[in-house]
């Protein structure tokens, strides 16, 4: 197996279009030399080529959805490399770029794992539908496309069919969630927990629960990573932030329990804009992230090769 890097450099999907250099910050962070300096193959796929196009582009394609076409035709780009990666026996790492890179990323990954888990660690749900958006921004609902809630160029991206079961969903740490959304959570299967629920229940429990519901129900697990997901004081470098959220040692303990876990099979780190940053504490603060992950995975490939 080796991990093979995935350049997503969208922003169209955000407010502010920033992200799209995130997936050279991490480059210029060495990424690639990090992880191989813990063990693993690596291989640096490049980016995925996203046109760049002015504000005309914005209502071009829909009123309401902006920048809709390119968005999905990045995504849908996107979708063919992480198949091509994860069905030749490889670990996706997509790197952003904004959150709508969640359609591509899972598109791609439940082409090979037929039945697929999602956590998606986040403030927001990203549940919004064309119906519900408050903003049009598409980085607002590509976890409600990838359970087949919203419009059809979104839902059906490179493939025609629902990419996950929305009852094989977790939403860890939301704490602004739209109307529409709580809507959607309510009549749907989705497990939301949300940072209240986090709090009262504990860290801890919260991830147990989501790894022992998902282990006999899936075959492995794709881990949507919003680096908005940890407290705004921490992560000045991203477009949405929201007060409330997880600590550095939180965020760790969330990433490193899943990668230990051996089920998860793919993974996305998203929404780092470097624009905004201040003295590259978001970036770093995402590296040590990365370094905890990739940590956590060596033991389990030793794990695994031990037991032959
Ligand atoms: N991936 C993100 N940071 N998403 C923020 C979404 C914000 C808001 N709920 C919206 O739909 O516009
Ligand atoms: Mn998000
Ligand atoms: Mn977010």
């Amino acid at each position: 197996m080796a991990i093979n890097i995935i350049g997503m450099p969208i922003g169209y999907g955000a407010q502010k279009h920033g992200t799209s250099s995130g997936p050279d910050k991490f480059r210029e962070m060495h990424i690639e030399e990090e992880i191989k300096n813990m063990g693993f193959d690596v291989k640096d796929l490049g980016n995925i080529e996203v046109p760049v196009v002015g504000e005309d582009h914005k209502y071009k394609y829909d009123g309401k959805l902006k920048y809709l076409d390119i968005v999905v035709d990045a995504n849908t780009k996107l979708a063919f490399k992480v198949y091509e990666s994860i069905s030749s026996g490889n670990f996706p790492l997509v790197l952003g770029g904004d959150h709508s890179l969640g359609m591509g990323s899972i598109a791609g990954v439940s082409k090979h794992v037929k039945n697929l888990g999602v956590i998606w660690i986040d403030a927001h749900g990203d549940i919004n539908t064309h119906e519900t958006t408050p903003s049009g921004n598409i980085h607002g609902m590509p976890l409600a496309a990838s359970m087949g809630f919203g419009p059809d160029k979104l839902v059906n991206l490179f493939e025609h069919r629902i990419k996950v079961k929305d009852e094989n969903v977790f939403i860890i740490g939301a704490r602004d969630l739209d109307e529409g959304e709580i809507e959607l959570i309510k009549n749907s299967n989705i497990k939301a927990f949300t940072m209240d629920k986090v709090k009262k229940c504990g860290v801890e429990n919260v991830i147990n629960e989501t790894l022992s519901y998902l282990r006999d129900k899936v075959d492995g697990i794709h881990v949507s990573f919003d680096i908005d997901s940890l407290d705004s004081s921490l992560v000045p470098g991203t477009g949405t932030p929201v007060k409330d959220g997880f600590t550095v040692d939180e965020a760790k303990y969330i990433l490193g329990t899943l990668a230990s876990s051996g089920m998860v099979v793919s993974m996305d780190l998203v929404e780092l804009n470097p624009h905004i940053d201040r003295d590259e504490v978001t970036a770093k603060t995402y590296m040590e992230l990365l370094r905890h992950v990739f940590d956590n995975l060596r033991e389990v490939e030793d794990r695994q090769l031990m037991l032959g």
